[in-house]
């Protein structure tokens, strides 16, 4: 069927927001046909939450319209799957698919349950999936609980109804073959005549599964075009404005080590070894729930060791005690900034200054702070943060925005270990390429860094070695020659 041939369900048009005098959405005009996936795209504060919180009612806007009858006769609802998907890990996913449904005052309990459970058995397997319906939530893949997050959200849709999906990142977190497997459920919510609207920064699966897309720069829209029109070259340029030159890794000089870990053991790792060397880059691999995510936050001294030592250059690092790590050179840009990275109700400056720098602390207060606000500028500007307003809260940044200031205010440390959990995630593709350059020339100054990333590709690029994760233990060392994406994905998906 062509697009135009397609029912039409939501009509955007002219929509507009401003934030004080910040044009956050400019005139913007989009359409989301029945059976199409509509990828919306575009650079860190381009406008893409926005507009979803303007869909979502969050936000009203400043003008435009957005228009729900399509052309259909009844109106289109909008079902909204946002990054936190709102799941109890606790629970089942037929406990889950059940929460507020309408069946769950029904008397005669037995009889609901099994109700219950070959309904959840019967959505998941409409999109796909097969695993079992009463394993608790936490259990399941990050992939799978994306995939029981749109069951629910579309809980009660038939053919009857014109609904949106609308994803918000939804693959921020996943790795390889779990992208493949959720892509593969997006296009089946299409194929069974649902419009889906959903936002990434990836712009390689962008191309592998929308029909059209739609990118934004500065709040307008700078193309909109069917996805065989436009290659992923030209997809980065039209977000980036310009070519981005990604940079990689060319074998610096190694000094002493830096970081020595021994048997350390935490919540999900297990006899977890690693040296990294001055200027060495360290990364390390492992789908969710391989125990990647806690190794950065257990050497710091943010999640509990329960064995084993760390030690960063003379000093044996007392598990729990962030400020002795800080002491002695640690950084930690962890892969949660809501949670620990940042505080959102304090401005850009005054999270930059949370860490103390050696130099800035002058005796006199009004001397310091000029300094210190040269110093904030250059590192916004050096990490590209935008608007470029240091006095503005963190929570009124967009997220790739935050993280870049997360990232500067440990990176004006000059540490001698950096440890990175997920350092660019949520960022748009101009933005990756500079904080790789950031931390190569961390690197370069003799930072020794160590890194984890869903993104193996990531790790490629920037890493000497990668270790590679499952079931908390390291199964495998990949340096050199070998050192490629393909490589890391293979030995990171268990047998
Ligand atoms: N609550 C708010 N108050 C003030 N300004 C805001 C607020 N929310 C967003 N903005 C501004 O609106 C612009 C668009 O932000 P938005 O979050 O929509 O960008 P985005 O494209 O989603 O970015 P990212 O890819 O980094 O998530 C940015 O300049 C941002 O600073």
């Amino acid at each position: 069927m062509t697009r135009e041939a397609r029912r039409l369900l939501v009509r955007v048009e002219q929509l507009t927001k401003y934030f004080g005098n910040n044009c956050a959405l400019n005139h913007v005009d989009l359409n989301v046909h029945a059976g199409e996936v509509l990828a919306v795209v575009g650079h860190n504060g381009s406008g893409k939450s926005t507009l979803v919180k303007l869909l979502a009612g969050f936000h009203t806007s400043d003008g435009g319209t957005i228009g729900l009858q399509g052309n259909g006769s009844s109106e289109t609802e909008l079902r909204f799957i946002h990054q936190d998907l709102g799941l109890v890990g606790s629970l089942s996913t037929v406990e889950n698919l059940a929460l507020g449904s309408a069946s769950a005052g029904r008397p005669w309990r037995r009889l609901r349950k099994a109700a219950e459970r070959l309904q959840a058995a019967e959505l998941v397997a409409q999109f796909g999936a097969d695993f079992d319906v009463d394993t608790l939530i936490q259990e399941l893949s990050p992939a799978e609980q994306t995939i029981v997050a749109i069951a629910r959200a579309l809980r009660g849709w038939d053919e009857r109804r014109d609904v949106v999906l609308i994803l918000d990142e939804p693959t921020a977190a996943l790795h390889g073959a779990e992208v493949d497997r959720l892509m593969a459920v997006v296009r089946r919510v299409a194929e069974q005549g649902a419009g889906v609207l959903f936002i990434s920064h990836r712009l390689d699966e962008v191309l592998g599964v929308a029909d059209t897309v739609l990118a934004l720069r500065n709040g307008s829209v700078v193309g909109n075009m069917p996805c065989f029109e436009i290659d992923y070259s030209g997809l980065v340029e039209l977000v980036a404005g310009s070519v981005v030159e990604e940079a990689q890794r060319s074998s610096g000089e190694r000094g002493d080590v830096v970081l020595s870990v021994d048997g350390l053991e935490g919540e999900a790792i297990r006899d977890f070894d690693v040296s990294v060397h001055a200027g060495e880059i360290v990364g390390v691999a492992g789908i969710l729930g391989s125990g990647r995510d806690e190794v950065c936050a257990t050497i710091f001294g943010g999640r509990p060791r329960t064995n084993g030592s760390v030690r960063l250059q003379d000093t044996d690092l007392v598990s729990g005690d962030l400020r002795q790590s800080i002491r002695h050179g640690a950084a930690f840009v962890p892969g949660d900034r809501h949670r620990y990275g940042a505080v959102m109700t304090m401005t850009a400056t005054e999270n930059l200054a949370s860490v103390r720098v050696p130099g800035i602390e002058g005796r006199w207060q009004r001397v310091r702070k000029a300094h210190e606000e040269r110093e904030v500028a250059g590192w916004f500007a050096a990490c590209g943060v935008v608007p470029a307003q240091p006095e503005m809260l963190l929570s009124q940044f967009s997220g790739g925005n935050q993280q870049k200031v997360v990232l500067a205010k440990w990176l004006r440390t000059n540490p001698s270990l950096l440890l990175l959990d997920e350092p660019t995630q949520g960022v748009d593709v101009g933005a990756k390429a500079v904080i790789h350059e950031l931390i190569l020339a961390a690197a370069g100054r003799g930072s020794a860094v160590l890194v984890t990333s869903s993104e193996a590709k990531e790790l490629a690029q920037l890493c000497d070695r990668v270790l590679v994760l499952a079931d908390g233990v390291v199964v495998d060392e990949v340096a050199g020659e070998e050192l490629t994406e393909a490589r890391i994905l293979h030995a990171s998906v268990p047998a």
